[in-house]
């Protein structure tokens, strides 16, 4: 296994007119390395391709044109082993009411023919925290249970590779924390590669060492989180001096605002302007400083900027 838990290339995916429906090409080209051992944040708007990519991975899409290898199986040449070698959280909670979840590990493994001396099905009970829950029906779960048990139905077969669609979406902060938890120590112990895609950019913020955006079927930045972050050059300064006053004079290339409570703003481009310059011109101004706050930029900008510059591009 080279460096690469993932290669993909060119890949495309048009799926087909349906009644009034145009033909939609929801991949146009897609070149995609994820790094062994990464966790992985896949980003992008609603509608971007991000589904029909994890989809395309886990063998629920058919590609239309393109490769697409798995811990080194090309899904083409060696589809069992490619298969093998990837777990699938899906978003939609569909589990069936009338297993238990022990029963419904048992039954996920054995789809994957994974032999009952190989099995891990206490362990992984153990991991999602439904050891006490083991023999109830599915049915009688919370919606928190059984995000879990969807969880330990993915690593049933042990994958290489996790891939988890929207994984914390309208959960609690407790059970949100105890799955990033439980995802943590898999790809640390376990060297598990993980994949997700979320709509917290908070949270992939947090989590993710590398992230790909993608927009309109396209990749359109691929970094690692850092230096995504980095590439944002604008810093925000914001003064609440001692007593009401104007907007100073500032040097050329600052932006001054006045906020509602009297706080004053200051945007600049961190590689131009040195915070100190603008701190000293306020000063300069004779205005006494009570407090100072800096903003810096975060995903959410970044992410911002790039699916709104290349809306054109659509
Ligand atoms: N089965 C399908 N038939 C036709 N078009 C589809 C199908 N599935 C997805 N699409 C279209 O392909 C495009 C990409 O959809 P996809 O679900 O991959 O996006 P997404 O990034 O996962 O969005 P979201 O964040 O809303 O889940 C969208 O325009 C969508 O309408």
């Amino acid at each position: 296994m080279g460096e690469n838990a993932i290669e993909i290339e060119g890949l495309t995916k048009t799926y087909a007119a349906s009644g009034s429906q145009p033909p939609k090409q929801a991949l146009k080209g897609v070149n995609l390395d994820i790094p062994a051992g990464s966790i992985f944040g896949l980003l992008g708007p609603n509608g971007a391709g991000k589904s029909t990519l994890i989809n395309i991975l886990a063998g629920l899409v058919v590609k239309t044109e393109g490769r697409v290898r798995i811990w080194g199986f090309d899904q083409d040449v060696n589809p069992r082993q490619s298969r093998a070698s990837i777990g699938v959280m899906p978003q939609e909670l569909n589990i069936d009411p009338f297993f238990t979840p022990r029963a419904a590990l048992e039954v996920q493994a054995g789809l994957y023919g994974v032999p009952k001396s190989q099995r891990v099905t206490d362990r992984i009970l153990k991991a999602i925290g439904l050891e006490d829950k083991a023999e109830a029906y599915a049915r009688n779960l919370s919606g928190g249970m059984r995000r879990r048990l969807l969880l330990g139905k993915a690593l049933v077969h042990r994958p290489q590779v996790l891939v988890l669609d929207e994984p914390t979406a309208g959960v609690d902060i407790e059970l949100r924390q105890m799955l990033w938890a439980n995802i943590r120590r898999l790809n640390q112990e376990q060297g598990t590669t993980i994949i997700l895609t979320t709509h917290y950019l908070e949270e992939a913020q947090e989590m993710c060492d590398e992230i790909a955006i993608i927009n309109h079927g396209e990749v359109i930045a691929r970094d690692t989180t850092s230096a995504l972050i980095g590439r944002m050059d604008a810093k925000t300064l914001v003064i609440h001096p001692e007593d009401s006053v104007a907007l100073p004079q500032m040097p050329a290339g600052v932006d001054s605002c006045q906020r509602a409570d009297g706080a004053l703003c200051f945007t600049y481009r961190r590689s131009e302007i040195a915070t100190g310059a603008v701190i000293e011109a306020v000063r300069n101004a004779g205005i006494v400083i009570r407090d100072i706050a800096t903003q810096e930029p975060d995903l959410e900008d970044v992410f911002v900027e790039l699916t709104s510059e290349s809306k054109g591009a659509a």
